[in-house]
């Protein structure tokens, strides 16, 4: 066998000229052999084409010996290639592939040779462009559990609402259909809004309120005064007198204000004589009640102690 080093140098070599190769193949194709003026002529045309061509087509012993085609030459290497051998008993450095049997995976003296092979199912065929398994396994108790393996996937229900709009978090979550079934058929005749509002008197909107409350004082009292405990629940409403209410240590009077309430006059008057912070943050904490009722303001809470003699604050 030749050395390594020859077939590299051969490959290396650079390629014939294809346009060359091809006038050769014609030359070898033509039976008859050219007349002097024809090789004149074509001289004439292209000497280095003729040259070429009668050099490769028709090669004499001169010709050979001349050298003008790069030929392979065998060389001595420059670096000694490296040969091993996975046989441990073999003594030569340079195998002898003809006779040697092809390498083998884990080698012979190697410990994962010792280690038995990992367990393969009796049903496949061993193979090493085996598929990855597929999951579920096949004997698996989902895969048995399914009526087809070509079953699509159960379709989960999208919640939406009415509107298309997607659920909220925190409302109540559309009724399954058995759910449904048990549910109490929905009302459609008279639908009865969840809301408190009453129906307010013609002039008496919020607006309405607006404009009457930055109109005049309508605290019915002529200076701001020192409320006792006392004072407020005689201010309860009743028997033909104003309403009186707390609101964060504030005292308002909410006579002029309650035909104007959204939720009701009887609703508003349960703060009345009392502290109604409680309950005022309890239904709508983001009503700004100092802003609408700052015209119907009496005054401040005091102590029973604090309000002795005092009626009026200066
Ligand atoms: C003087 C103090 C008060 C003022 C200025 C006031 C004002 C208002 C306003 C502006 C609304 C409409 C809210 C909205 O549309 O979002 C409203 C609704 C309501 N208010 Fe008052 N309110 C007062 C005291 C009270 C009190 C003491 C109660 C209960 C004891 C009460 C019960 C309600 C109710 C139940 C609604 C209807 C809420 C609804 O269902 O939308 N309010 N109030």
């Amino acid at each position: 066998h030749p050395p390594n080093t020859w077939r590299i140098s051969w490959m290396l070599l650079p390629p014939p000229d294809s346009k060359n190769v091809n006038q050769t193949l014609q030359g070898l194709d033509e039976k008859e052999p050219r007349t002097k003026d024809d090789q004149g002529k074509s001289e004439e045309k292209d000497p280095i084409k003729n040259e070429t061509e009668v050099k490769i087509a028709q090669p004499t012993e001169e010709e050979s010996d001349d050298q003008k085609t790069p030929q392979a030459t065998p060389a001595a290497p420059s670096i000694a290639v490296p040969s091993f051998n996975l046989d441990s008993t073999a003594t030569s450095s340079e195998p002898d592939t003809a006779s040697m049997p092809p390498p083998s995976f884990p080698a012979a003296n190697s410990p994962q040779r010792a280690m038995p092979p990992p367990p393969k199912p009796a049903s496949k065929p061993a193979s090493s462009l085996m598929p990855p398994p597929s999951f579920p396994a096949p004997n698996s108790a989902q895969r048995a559990s399914q009526a087809s393996s070509l079953m699509p996937p159960p379709s989960r229900p999208t919640p939406r609402s009415s509107l298309g709009v997607p659920a909220v978090p925190g409302r109540a979550p559309p009724l399954s259909a058995a759910a449904q079934a048990r549910a109490p058929p929905p009302r459609i005749d008279t639908p009865k809004s969840s809301s408190s509002k009453v129906k307010l008197a013609p002039g008496f909107s919020p607006l309405d309120w607006a404009s009457l409350a930055a109109s005049k004082n309508l605290s019915n009292v002529s200076s701001f005064t020192r409320v006792t405990p006392s004072m407020l629940a005689a201010k309860n409403g009743r028997k033909g007198n104003d309403a009186w209410s707390v609101y964060n240590g504030k005292v308002y009077n909410i006579t002029p204000y309650a035909p104007f309430h959204p939720g009701g006059k009887g609703e508003l008057l349960r703060a009345a004589g009392k502290d109604g912070t409680k309950l005022f943050m309890e239904v709508h904490p983001w009503v700004n009640w100092e802003g609408m009722l700052n015209s119907c303001m009496v005054g401040v809470m005091v102590s029973e102690s604090e309000g002795e003699g005092l009626d009026e604050m200066d």
